[in-house]
């Protein structure tokens, strides 16, 4: 990514890359029974870029995710999110970061099951306390841009894995984030399905000139991001 200065989701110049990861390191437990989850990690990624995060079941995907999100805190390094310190920030930063700056998607959806599909995209927006009518206007065309708009009634168990996995992503995008994390978000779906849930963030991300890191273990996944990092104990072993 170039060092010219662009503007962000939130309408603030960005320069230079949107996430930034340098030499970080989580450890699990002491002594022998320590686990090095991930070691010695850095990266960057810039704007309207999709990268894939891939390596075997426990390799440190999720690890390396959550301290990226400010889910987790590293034990040492460093993490930057749209210009902000991860690493560094106190418990309200976080909060107020992945709120607006980020969106995130799992593997198992994470729906409100009492909800509407339209409710649970207006969550976060009901977080930001964004006024109703705003709300609803937001929520959809969010429906809409996920090729649900004839669902916004519809409670999660109504819908398919991969309509919740879309209203899923709709959430993750109601607040305009800069940076979008997911984990293993096609990992519950049908290799079809998984694909077309996988083509839907990644023209978001290039249509929005977002950031996404995305772990996974699927081909397909891989074979629509831009670029490809390999983790294998806790180590990148390619960028
Ligand atoms: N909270 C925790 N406490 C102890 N060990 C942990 C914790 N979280 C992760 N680990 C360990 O850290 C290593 C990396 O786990 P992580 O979940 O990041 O891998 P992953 O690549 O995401 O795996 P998967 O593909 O199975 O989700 C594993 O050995 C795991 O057992």
């Amino acid at each position: 990514m170039s060092e010219q200065a662009v503007v962000g989701a939130h309408g603030q110049p960005v320069t230079g890359p949107v996430v930034l990861v340098e030499g970080l390191h989580r450890r699990f437990g002491r002594g022998e029974r320590a686990v090095h989850a991930v070691r010695d990690v850095s990266l960057s990624a810039g704007r309207g870029e999709l990268v894939a995060i891939r390596g075997r079941s426990g390799a440190g995907k999720t690890t390396l995710l959550n301290l990226v999100g400010g889910l987790d805190r590293p034990d040492a390094g460093r993490v930057v999110v749209a210009g902000r310190e991860v690493t560094t920030a106190s418990e309200r930063e976080l909060l107020d970061l992945r709120r607006d700056r980020i969106g995130f998607v799992f593997q198992s959806f994470g729906l409100l099951p009492i909800l509407s599909a339209a409710e649970n995209v207006g969550v976060p927006l009901r977080l930001a306390r964004v006024p109703a009518a705003q709300r609803e206007e937001r929520v959809a065309v969010l429906l809409e841009l996920v090729g649900l708009g004839d669902q916004a009634a519809q409670r999660p168990y109504e819908l398919s894995g991969g309509q919740q996995q879309r209203v899923a992503v709709a959430r993750a995008l109601a607040n305009d984030p800069e940076v979008l994390i997911a984990d293993e978000p096609t990992g519950q779906l049908d290799s079809e399905t998984g694909r077309a849930i996988m083509d839907l963030l990644r023209a978001v991300v290039h249509a929005r000139g977002m950031t996404a890191l995305v772990a996974t273990h699927d081909p397909a996944l891989i074979e629509v991001a831009d670029r490809t990092l390999t983790l294998r104990d806790g180590h990148l072993v390619t960028d």
